[in-house]
């Protein structure tokens, strides 16, 4: 072993010699840089991002633009981590990303045995090189191994000198540091739980910059993968299930890189972070039993989308299973007779906590439709030719699916699976008297999500066949959405849930008086509920999908 240990070079990209003070970022300006038009950058996991510039760069860019992050980071040998996890996880959210290496690190999966940091005028001429010629999105810094690089780096971005990082969070979009980084910015405070993260993460914002992500992947008394979102009015509590694995190496690098890409393409801060969690946690869970190296903590890989899915012939892993958590339906009648639109409706049941939408055609009940309701309908100009109904139905999707993408929340069309190609949405959900899943996912490629409702085991059976990604069971209780459904019980449900290959959202009379006996089913194969009326026939979407995501969390946790 040579003279560095990993605990130098943090889990999160930042790497700070001995002698050196962790320091961070300035605005970013296009000036003195030709062309280049860079909007902002993630600096020692912080970035800067400035909306207003992207109108800018279109202009200038009249061929086909493709969004730009550029890495200023070190070159890690083994790959796991620095600029080559930054190139990986960029290319994997279709980002183009260019390089500036601060720093080359002789490191494998045991740790590091050298650095090698590169010449400041050399810093500054590969800053010169990229800067001057091509059109830069976000500037992502990970290694910064030296104040004399810090200060090219600044000099390069902006003519001001280095003062420290008081000058500089004010000007970050977003910082993103682990447990340890957060308690060094602290003046070494111990985070040990999730309270003493929100309270870091307020800390932190107070220094000045607009978003602050405190990540706890090393919280030991959590069992999930908690992190701590704060946009200085709202904390979000993101969490996922925690992957067992070794090969965590760069999953700092990689979630910061996620981010700079998704914000690039133009996401929203919010949901660039969850698109990001998402995707390292897919990695790490797809990475979790290679083997690279022979020491404690490996690489994961970055490209699983252009892996086989060996659960699944040859498709990609995609759907995210916990996605199903509290999935809501939505109905255009329940929504009309409130006064609401369809898209109050989404943002309202995404804000109280959805995490994955499924917008209802607008249609009658087909068996024995209720004449009260039908009188509405026609009265209300709901009941139109075919063409004029489809039209419309496009419209809300497509408008719904700019929200959910906003949120980083899949949304799925119910039934039409031309509708969900038309807007482009994420999936489908079909029933047994509906287009086949096999058809469907023929139709709709590899990567849509496709759910299929199921009251029977061999229905169950059928959809894993047919290369569908979940199962909607139910009528777990009897409801008064769906005309002449079967309720199938707990019990129905247990049986599903217990011979079913894919995962399980229960569905039918679902609210807060019986979600808890639902999820006390205990089967690790039911991930969550699916409820219309308890969300949509109600006054307030928020207040309703708020308690009833509570009460989850409640039963959940209380359920491990
Ligand atoms: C999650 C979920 N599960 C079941 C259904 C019901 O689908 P289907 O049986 O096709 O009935 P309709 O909703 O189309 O009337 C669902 N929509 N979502
Ligand atoms: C759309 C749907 N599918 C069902 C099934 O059993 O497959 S039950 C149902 C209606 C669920 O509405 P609510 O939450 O208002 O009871
Ligand atoms: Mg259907």
């Amino acid at each position: 072993m040579g003279h560095y240990d990993r605990s130098q070079i943090l889990p999160s990209s930042l790497f700070f010699p001995k002698n050196c003070s962790p320091l961070s970022a300035t605005q970013v300006s296009s000036k003195g840089f030709g062309q280049s038009r860079v909007l902002g950058y993630l600096f020692a996991n912080s970035t800067i991002h400035q909306a207003p510039c992207i109108v800018a760069m279109q202009e200038v860019n009249t061929k086909l633009r493709i969004p730009h992050v550029l890495t200023v980071a070190g070159s890690d040998s083994g790959a796991g981590a620095g600029i080559q996890a930054d190139l990986k996880a960029c290319a994997a959210r279709g980002v183009y990303c260019s390089t500036v290496i601060t720093a080359v690190t002789a490191q494998n999966t045991i740790g590091v045995q050298g650095v090698n940091i590169v010449p400041e005028d050399f810093v500054a001429e590969q800053l010169k090189s990229v800067l001057s010629d091509m059109n830069v999105d976000i500037v992502k810094t990970g290694m910064l191994p030296s104040i004399g690089i810090v200060k090219v780096l600044h000099h390069c971005l902006k003519q001001f000198p280095v003062r420290g990082m008081e000058d500089l969070f004010p000007m970050a979009d977003i910082v993103t540091p682990n447990l340890k980084e957060a308690s060094a910015l602290l003046g070494g405070v111990q985070l040990e739980t999730v309270d003493d993260m929100r309270s870091a993460a307020k800390s932190i914002h107070d220094m000045g910059p607009r978003n602050v992500l405190v990540k706890g992947g090393d919280l030991a008394s959590s069992l999930d993968a908690v992190d701590i979102f704060f946009d200085g009015d709202n904390f979000y509590e993101l969490r996922s299930p925690r992957v067992r694995t070794r090969n965590t190496h760069g999953t700092g690098c990689t979630l910061a890189s996620c981010i700079a890409a998704e914000l690039a393409k133009g996401s929203l801060m919010l949901s660039a972070v969850k698109v990001a969690k998402r995707y390292v946690g897919s990695a790490l869970d797809y990475s979790k039993d290679i083997a690279i190296g022979n020491g404690l903590q490996g690489p994961f890989d970055h490209l699983l989308k252009l892996k086989s899915n060996v659960h699944n012939s040859c498709r990609p892993q995609v759907f995210d299973p916990s996605d199903l958590f509290l999935y809501a339906v939505t109905d255009s009648g329940m929504n009309k007779k409130w006064g609401r639109s369809i898209t109050d409706a989404v943002k309202a049941a995404i804000e109280g906590g959805a995490t994955v939408v499924q917008l209802s055609s607008t249609e009658l009940p087909n068996e024995e439709p209720n004449e009260e309701r039908l009188g509405e309908q026609i009265f209300e100009g709901i009941l139109r030719e075919k063409e004029a109904e489809t039209r419309d139905f496009l419209e809300s999707a497509k408008a719904c699916v700019e929200i959910c993408r906003a949120y980083g929340v899949p949304l799925l069309i119910n039934d039409r699976i031309d509708i969900a190609l038309a807007c482009d949405a994420d999936g489908v959900h079909v029933g047994q008297s509906d287009t086949p899943a096999s058809i469907a996912r023929a139709l709709l490629g590899p990567e849509k999500i496709i759910g299929v409702s199921c009251k029977t085991t061999e229905q169950a059976h059928q959809a894993w066949v047919d290369g569908a990604d979940y199962i909607g069971c139910g009528g777990v209780y009897s409801t008064n959405t769906k005309a002449n459904n079967i309720t199938v019980g707990l019990e129905g449900l247990k049986a599903v849930c217990l011979s079913s290959k894919l995962p399980v959202v229960a569905i039918g009379g679902i609210g807060v008086s019986n979600a808890r006996a639902v999820m006390e089913i205990g089967v690790a194969a039911l991930k969550g509920v699916a409820v219309v009326s308890a969300f949509f026939d109600r006054e307030s979407v928020l207040n309703e999908t708020r308690k009833l995501h509570a009460l989850l969390k409640e039963t959940t946790s209380s359920v491990k």
